[in-house]
């Protein structure tokens, strides 16, 4: 089946493009969501890092603290980097999994860290969202409300715009509105309905 990966940086409008392809009838499976499946009470993963952080990782009902551990891990590269080879072959066997269950013509794989943690490579096409870093960032603490500072170090640990660029088949520009957005993915989706039904 056709695939396409979207991706983008923090608040670069992944999540309001994957919408607009929902509402053309198009599967959607979002690796955000994939992340969060991983690390549910009960899951292992969720052990071995209240074992690694320790028990104040987690909240009182047993779920993770979530903004305890991003605290954690993008302040130290090192402890994000422990936590990724933990969390992303297990991400990806959910993506794979969601993926494979997904119906035609087509299907969205949305993913902020598509080409870094080498989701890419179960994908056929890459469509990068692009904006300047200045307006994502304002993007992203409008809608967060956090600082400026923390979306920076987010974005530290992500591709440069440029090289995500350097990787795209296709490009989505989110600098205007919503409107525009939409216009732009109309038009791909007609450009993925036929590379589909090319596709064996
Ligand atoms: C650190 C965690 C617990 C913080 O959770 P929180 O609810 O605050 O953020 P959320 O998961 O919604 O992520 C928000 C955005 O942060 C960015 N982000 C998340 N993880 C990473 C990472 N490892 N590297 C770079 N950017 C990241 C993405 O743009 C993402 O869309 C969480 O981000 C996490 O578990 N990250 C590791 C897993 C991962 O790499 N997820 C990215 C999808 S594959
Ligand atoms: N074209 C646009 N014009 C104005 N606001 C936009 C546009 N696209 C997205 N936004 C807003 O910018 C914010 C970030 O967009 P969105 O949540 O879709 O980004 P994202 O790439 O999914 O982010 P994350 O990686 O953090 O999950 C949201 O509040 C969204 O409503």
């Amino acid at each position: 089946m056709f695939r396409v990966g979207l991706t983008g940086g923090i608040g670069s409008g992944k999540s309001a493009a994957a919408g607009c392809f929902r509402a053309l009838g198009i599967p959607v499976v979002d690796a955000d969501w994939a992340a969060r499946v991983v690390v549910q009470p009960g899951q292992p993963a969720l052990e071995e890092i209240a074992r690694h952080f320790g028990g104040a990782i987690l909240l009182e009902n047993g779920a993770l603290d979530r903004a305890a551990l991003r605290t954690r891990v993008f302040d130290d590269p090192a402890e994000r980097a422990w936590l990724e080879q933990l969390l992303h072959p297990l991400i990806r066997e959910e993506i794979s999994t969601a993926l494979n269950r997904s119906p035609g013509p087509y299907a969205i794989l949305e993913s902020p860290l598509l080409i870094e943690s080498g989701q890419d490579q179960l994908v056929d096409r890459i469509c990068v969202i692009d904006l300047p870093e200045s307006l994502q960032i304002a993007r992203a603490c409008a809608r967060d409300s956090c600082s400026g500072a923390h979306v920076s170090k987010v974005m530290a640990a992500q591709l440069s715009r440029e090289q995500r660029l350097a990787q795209a088949d296709d490009v989505l520009d989110n600098a205007a509105g919503l409107a525009a957005l939409q216009a732009q993915v109309e038009t791909l989706h007609n450009r993925y309905l036929q590379l589909a039904a090319a596709t064996p």
